[in-house]
C-alpha cells in the first residue's frame, strides 16, 4: 500500500502501525486522569449552573424553613436578641420583653376549633371585602374592608350582624385567646395575667387579586410595634393550609443573613415579640385564599381591650 493511500503522506505502513500503537498506549495511560477531570468539571459545571439558575430565577433571598406545613409542632422556640424598640415606650416590669424570640405551636388550638374560627371569618367577610387582595374584619371595632375603604359592620349592617354570629362564636374566640395568652406568657417567662388583649384583633383574608389601595399591600416588611404601637407580643392563628388552600403567602422573618419562613397550617399559632427583632412580611399569595386571625397582647393596661362580644 502506497503511503499516499493511507492519507498520511509523511509516514509508511510500519511507521503508522507503531505510531497508532503508541498513541493508544498513551491514551490508555492518560484516560483515567482525563475521565476524572471530565467528571469533576461536569459536576462543578452542574453545581454552578444550578446555583446560577436559582440565583436568576428563584427568590434571591436565602431562606430556611422555621415551621413546615407538614410538621406538627408541639412548640418550637427560638430566642433572638431584643431590639431597643421597647425603650421608646413605658416599660412594665415582669411583662415588657427582656427575653425576645419567636415560636410556633400546633398543639394549643386543634383543627376543629380552627375550622370553626374559619367559619366565623368567612361569614363576617362575606358581608364585604376589599377590591384588592387583602380584606380584614376587626371583631373588636367592627371594621370591615369594603371596596377601597372600611365600614363598621355593627353600624352598617345593624340587626343582620346579630343573625350572622352566635354567642358560641364569641365564646370560642375568648377561650382560644386565653389559651394563646397562657402559651405566650409561659414561653417568655411571664405571668399570663400581666398581658392584655390589644387592638386591632382581626381576621384576614388574602388572595392573588391585584392590590387597589395600600391597605391591600400586606407583603411589605414591617415591625408590629411600629405599625400597631401597643403590641408587645403578636400572635397569629392560621385558619388555612399552605399549599393545600393557597400558594405563596408564607410568613417570613427577615434576618441579617438567612430569612426564615413559617408555613401556615390550620390551627397553627405563630407568636413572637413585636419589636424589630422580628421584622417580617407575608409573601404575595399566588393562588387560592389564605385566612388567619391576629391576636395580640400589650403590657400597657391603658391599651387593653375586652374580648369582642355580640353587639
Ligand atoms: O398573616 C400573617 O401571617 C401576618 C400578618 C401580619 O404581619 C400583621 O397582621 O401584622
Ligand atoms: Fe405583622
Amino acid at each position: 500500500m502506497a503511503d499516499s493511500e493511507l492519507g498520511f503522506g509523511w509516514i509508511n505502513d510500519k511507521q503508522f502501525l507503531s505510531y497508532s500503537f503508541s498513541v493508544q498506549k498513551n491514551r490508555l495511560k492518560r484516560e483515567p486522569r482525563w475521565t476524572w477531570l471530565r467528571i469533576m468539571l461536569l459536576v462543578l459545571g452542574s453545581i454552578c449552573g444550578a446555583w446560577l439558575f436559582d440565583y436568576l430565577y428563584n427568590n434571591n433571598d436565602l431562606m430556611e424553613v422555621f415551621a413546615r406545613q407538614t410538621e406538627i409542632l408541639d412548640g418550637k422556640v427560638v430566642e433572638v436578641q431584643c431590639s431597643e424598640d421597647y425603650d421608646s415606650y413605658q416599660r412594665f416590669a415582669g411583662c415588657t420583653p427582656v427575653k425576645c424570640g419567636r415560636a410556633v405551636t400546633d398543639s394549643v388550638v386543634n383543627r376543629e376549633e380552627a375550622e370553626k374560627m374559619l367559619s366565623i371569618a368567612r361569614r363576617g367577610l362575606s358581608l364585604g371585602g376589599s377590591d384588592g387582595g387583602a380584606s380584614i374584619l376587626d371583631l373588636h371595632s367592627g371594621a370591615l374592608s369594603m371596596g377601597k375603604q372600611f365600614v363598621n359592620i355593627y353600624r352598617y349592617f345593624g340587626e343582620k350582624v346579630k343573625e350572622l354570629f352566635t354567642a358560641e362564636d364569641f365564646r370560642l374566640y375568648s377561650e382560644l385567646r386565653w389559651r394563646i395568652q397562657q402559651r405566650v406568657a409561659d414561653t417568655f417567662g411571664i405571668d399570663p395575667n400581666v398581658l392584655h388583649l390589644t387592638k386591632p384583633t382581626f381576621f384576614s383574608r388574602m388572595n392573588s387579586t391585584e392590590a387597589k389601595t395600600m391597605h391591600d399591600e400586606y407583603w411589605h416588611p414591617h415591625i408590629d410595634k411600629v405599625t400597631y404601637g401597643s403590641f408587645d407580643y403578636t400572635s397569629l392563628l392560621y385558619l388555612s393550609d399552605y399549599k393545600a388552600d393557597f400558594g405563596g403567602g408564607r410568613f417570613v422573618f427577615v434576618d441579617e443573613h438567612v430569612n426564615s419562613t413559617v408555613e401556615p397550617r390550620k390551627g397553627r399559632i405563630s407568636f413572637f415579640t413585636s419589636g424589630s427583632e422580628n421584622l417580617h412580611y407575608v409573601e404575595k399569595v399566588e393562588r387560592g385564599t389564605r385566612y388567619a386571625i391576629t391576636v395580640s397582647f400589650t403590657c400597657d393596661p391603658a391599651h387593653a381591650v375586652d374580648d369582642p362580644t355580640l353587639p
